[in-house]
């Protein structure tokens, strides 16, 4: 597949000023639900931002506030250094929001859709072969002529991906992208990202897909209840965790394991195990040896270092006695 060149019309000049997004103590409050609780931080020009959180986390009304659909009950947000309420326009045009939800027109055929799209952008004929080229980018070349109400779901998910990019928009925000999409699209699309950030766009992908998160992201922000939890570099944060996982496979006829090997123990599914070990408080050798001596033969074993999966896991999972993570 072609790549963007970075002198390709998506390549976006930089600007002196590094923050794409800047969001200072927004609150959102939705009647008696605090779905935001005073959120801060900046995102960064350039970069592919991972905003991650449960269901319910706030991470809609975050975008929402950011796109301009809804407002912040308190605090502020600038894109590109407008405010998304007093300057609504020119915060609008430097963004691009691909939605969670199918939303389209069903009559239109799709290359009118975006030219249409576009104009109302103030973007002309001459973004007409940057149309063009986010229909090859996407696979839409053949489907250009049709109507929207004829596409497969995944189709019109690429559609809805170019019509947020029909006017070139410096920053990307893709709510839930692959959601539902199958595994060829989801590579498509992540390719296709990954190049308009090499061309200089800044990518802020949502996603449960968490994989998704972990091969693209630069920076991964987690929002729990209506807070940010970690703002961090993806590697930095992968690196933090100090512990790594122990997948055992078990024959005999072994009694009950020891209580502190039962402790690490995070699956089990048929004869095999998976401990979770803390670095430097767990060693692989002294659990293997306290199963063994329980009367297991252990038949196979591997080891993981932690998924993003893991982390998010950990940093998001209510306790037990109702406290949030
Ligand atoms: N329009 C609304 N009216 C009332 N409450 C809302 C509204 N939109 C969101 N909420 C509430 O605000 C909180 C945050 O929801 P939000 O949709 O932002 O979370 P999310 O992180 O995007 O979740 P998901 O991953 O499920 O999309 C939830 O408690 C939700 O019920």
């Amino acid at each position: 597949m072609r790549r963007l060149a970075r002198d390709s019309p998506s390549a976006m000049p930089r600007a002196s000023n590094d923050t794409a997004i800047a969001i200072d103590r927004v609150h959102k409050r939705y009647g008696r639900t605090h779905a935001l609780r005073g959120v801060s931080f900046d995102i960064r020009r350039g970069e592919y931002f991972g905003l991650l959180g449960p269901n319910g986390a706030g991470k809609s009304t975050l975008i929402s506030i950011i796109a301009g659909l809804t407002h912040a009950s308190e605090g502020s947000i600038a894109v590109l250094g407008h405010d998304v309420r007093s300057d609504f326009r020119a915060a609008r045009r430097a963004l691009g929001v691909v939605p969670q939800e199918l939303v389209y027109d069903p009559f239109f055929p799709v290359r009118d859709l975006l030219r249409l799209q576009a104009g109302y952008y103030g973007c002309g004929r001459d973004y007409w072969p940057w149309i063009n080229e986010l229909l090859e980018r996407l696979e839409l070349t053949d489907k250009r002529d049709m109507s929207m109400r004829a596409l497969s779901g995944g189709m019109k998910r690429r559609v809805l991906i170019a019509q947020a990019l029909v006017h070139k928009p410096d920053v990307v925000i893709l709510d839930e992208p692959t959601a539902g999409v199958d595994v060829e699209l989801r590579r498509t699309l992540w390719r296709f990202t990954r190049d308009l950030n090499d061309a200089g766009h800044t990518i802020v992908l949502t996603t449960h897909y968490l994989e998704e998160a972990e091969e693209l992201c630069d920076r991964i922000a987690i929002l729990n209840h209506g807070e940010l939890k970690v703002l961090e570099d993806k590697r930095a944060l992968l690196d933090r965790h100090p512990y790594r996982f122990l997948s055992l496979q078990l024959t005999g006829d072994g009694g009950p394991l020891p209580a502190e090997v039962e402790a690490l123990v995070e699956d089990r599914h048929e004869d095999t195990l998976e401990l979770k070990l803390e670095q430097g408080r767990h060693y692989i050798a002294d659990v293997m040896e306290s199963i063994r001596d329980a009367g297991y033969r252990i038949a196979d074993v591997r080891t993981r270092e932690p998924h993003l999966e893991d982390i998010f896991v950990e940093l998001t999972m209510d306790k037990p006695d109702g406290r949030a993570a």
